[in-house]
């Protein structure tokens, strides 16, 4: 019997019917004064960035009585947000590729498979992306809870910062890429081979992935050569052309690449979570549940960092990333990434920030971002 096909207004209909109960939810919860930040939007404008609002999300997955697991729920969700929203307003972002790297999983995430994902070959191609507005956003790790920063992507963030700030001449620079939003995704790493285990010789993939897996690759896999490779699903398809290389890489990139998955969860701590920040030429919408993040430069002398960390006490913001980043062209000279929980648009917030910037040599702000659970 021939397939009966679904035409496009039933589609249309679909979609309708899905929206109005997404806005029925948040419409009941905003009743109920369960989303006092969301009063008065709908969940359609919520998501007009493409992302689901956390807080209409939240409250479908608490109040949903049905079979259906809260992971299964926000992958609903998140496809068809980006589906209905890919008809209306297509997006394009950037990630670090070739497919299926660790940042495509991050940007299916949040975009969703509708949206137009774009493969670069550096974290620096992200940024650039961006800056030379080819995608609207783009995807790129900044820290990882075992192994820490992803200095690439802190490097490119410091030089968005230096051209805002222009170059120390004061005056505003070209750029308004900034941080738009964070995706912290549970990273389970996979050994990918062609061959049986025995025959491995040399293991590849990106130096954090590696680093992420140094307990298992020692005990496991003991004497073998660890090679660094641009991401781990560039190193999935070094893997697929030597019988005696394995990669450490995502499970999806070894269906890709025609590898076994040699073993899976390879990675030495069991709450491996990598955070990724999501850039773009326009401010977040302010959620309720921001945070933000700055970058400044304190003065070479005693006590400039602990005055600039008592500014934060002082108004009661919670600090909840530090990151100290030598600057390269000036030995004993650091910059500081800070992200607190707030938003610019509280008045603490604001006085803050003015007290940093005239404590600080430079400050910019790398954006206000809503808060995000980890996924995954
Ligand atoms: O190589 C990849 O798959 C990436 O997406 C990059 C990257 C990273 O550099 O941190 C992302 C997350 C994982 O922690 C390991 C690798």
């Amino acid at each position: 019997m021939a397939a009966k096909k679904v035409t496009a207004a039933q589609l249309r209909k679909l979609d309708r019917q899905l929206v109005d109960l997404l806005n029925e939810r948040a419409a009941a919860a905003i009743a109920n004064g369960e989303l006092a930040e969301a009063r008065g939007e709908s969940a359609v404008d919520q998501t007009a960035s493409g992302v689901a609002d956390p807080a209409v999300l939240k409250y479908a997955i608490e109040n949903n009585d049905g079979p259906l697991t809260a992971n299964a729920i926000q992958a609903i969700f998140r496809e068809l947000l980006s589906g209905i929203r890919s008809a209306n307003q297509p997006i394009r972002a950037a990630y670090l590729g070739p497919a299926y790297t660790y940042s495509h999983l991050a940007a299916i995430a949040r975009f969703g498979q509708s949206a137009e994902l774009v493969p670069v070959a550096t974290i620096a191609s992200v940024f650039d992306e961006v800056e030379q507005g080819h995608a609207q956003f783009g995807v790129v790790p900044i820290e990882n809870s075992t192994d820490g920063r992803v200095a690439d992507s802190l490097e490119c963030l410091a030089r968005l910062s230096a051209v805002a700030n222009g170059n120390g001449s004061g005056e505003s620079g070209a750029t308004h890429v900034q941080i738009c939003g964070e995706v912290p995704l549970r990273i389970h790493h996979c050994l990918l081979g062609r061959g049986a285990r025995s025959e491995i010789r040399r293991v590849c993939s990106k130096p954090q992935a590696l680093s992420q897996c140094r307990n298992w690759l020692a005990a496991h896999l003991p004497g073998v050569k660890l090679e660094p490779a641009s991401s781990s699903a560039e190193a999935a398809s070094l893997a697929a052309a030597e019988p005696d290389t394995a990669a450490i890489g995502t499970e999806q990139a070894a269906v890709n690449n025609g590898l076994s998955v040699l073993a899976r969860n390879i990675e030495d701590n069991a709450e491996n979570v990598t955070r990724f920040a999501v850039i773009g030429a326009r401010a977040a919408d302010r959620t309720g549940r921001d945070k933000t993040a700055l970058v400044f430069e304190a003065p070479h002398e005693p006590g400039s960092l602990a005055d600039a960390m008592a500014i934060f006490k002082r108004h009661r913001l919670n600090l909840t990333w530090i990151e100290s980043f030598p600057i390269p062209s000036a030995r004993g000279r650091y910059l500081f990434f800070l992200e607190f929980q707030g938003h610019p648009a509280e008045l603490r917030v604001k006085r803050a920030i003015a007290s940093l910037q005239k404590k600080s040599l430079r400050l910019s702000l790398l954006g206000s971002y809503a808060e995000s659970e980890v996924v995954g």
